[in-house]
């Protein structure tokens, strides 16, 4: 019986690269709404009050992406409170540090489209209280999370683990995991959902 039920769910399993382009098309159509502007905010607000957060002096985040939660007022936020702010930049071979990000730092675009500190002098620190990580699906049954394919995430937590965050609009998260979650692949320790 068990056996059959895990064939049943194995069978029903997406692969991560089909849910990934369908998020992204989700994303891009959530992204134009109103209702993600009313969610960015209520995902800001529950941050902020997370114990998680306030315990945290040096906090990674990225500079977000139209498809992702807006992270330009969090990161304000989190200036004003005297936090520590720091921001993934990548490095050959998938790998990836932060940089310390402050109200002066110059951000460059990447062939991705996000944003990067790449001036080399920028103070670097892969040891950080709490990482806020962004993704494109949450599962919560399992904690799971499927990112855009670069593997970054996780291979920087395998190197440096550290206390993890992600924040899941309405369009990100999934009460069951339906993709096949890899052996790399490290669950988010806190999810903080809009509802
Ligand atoms: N806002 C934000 N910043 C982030 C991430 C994120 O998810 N969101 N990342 C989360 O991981 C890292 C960047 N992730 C990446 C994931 C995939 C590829 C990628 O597939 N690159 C292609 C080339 C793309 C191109 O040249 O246009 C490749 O390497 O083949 C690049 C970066 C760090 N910064
Ligand atoms: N710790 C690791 N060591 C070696 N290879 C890894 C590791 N983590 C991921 N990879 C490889 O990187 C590729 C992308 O991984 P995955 O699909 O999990 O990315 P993702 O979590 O969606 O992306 P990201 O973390 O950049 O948002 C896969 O080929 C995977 O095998």
């Amino acid at each position: 019986m068990f056996f059959c039920i895990q064939r049943y769910y194995l069978m029903h399993l997406i692969s991560k690269k089909e849910l990934r382009k369908l998020q992204i098309k989700k994303l891009t159509e959530f992204a134009n709404s109103k209702q993600k502007l009313s969610e960015d905010k209520i995902l800001k607000e529950k941050l902020l009050r997370s114990s998680l957060l306030t315990k945290a002096e040096s906090i990674g985040i990225s500079v977000s992406m139209p498809i992702e939660v807006n992270t330009a007022p969090i990161i304000a936020s989190l200036w004003k409170m005297g936090k520590r702010v720091y921001i993934p930049r990548c490095l050959p071979k998938r790998k990836m540090e932060f940089t310390l990000y402050d109200k002066n730092t110059i951000l460059v675009k990447t062939k991705f489209g996000v944003l990067e500190n790449h001036d080399s002098e920028a103070i670097v620190n892969n040891n950080l209280d709490l990482i806020i990580v962004p993704g494109l699906a949450y599962g919560l049954d399992r904690n799971s999370r499927l990112g855009f394919g670069g593997g970054y995430y996780d291979r920087f937590l395998e190197k440096y683990p550290t206390q993890t965050l992600s924040l899941a609009n309405s369009a990100q998260f999934f009460k069951q995991t339906t993709w096949r979650v890899e052996e790399h692949d490290i669950p988010i320790e806190k999810l903080i959902l809009v509802k």
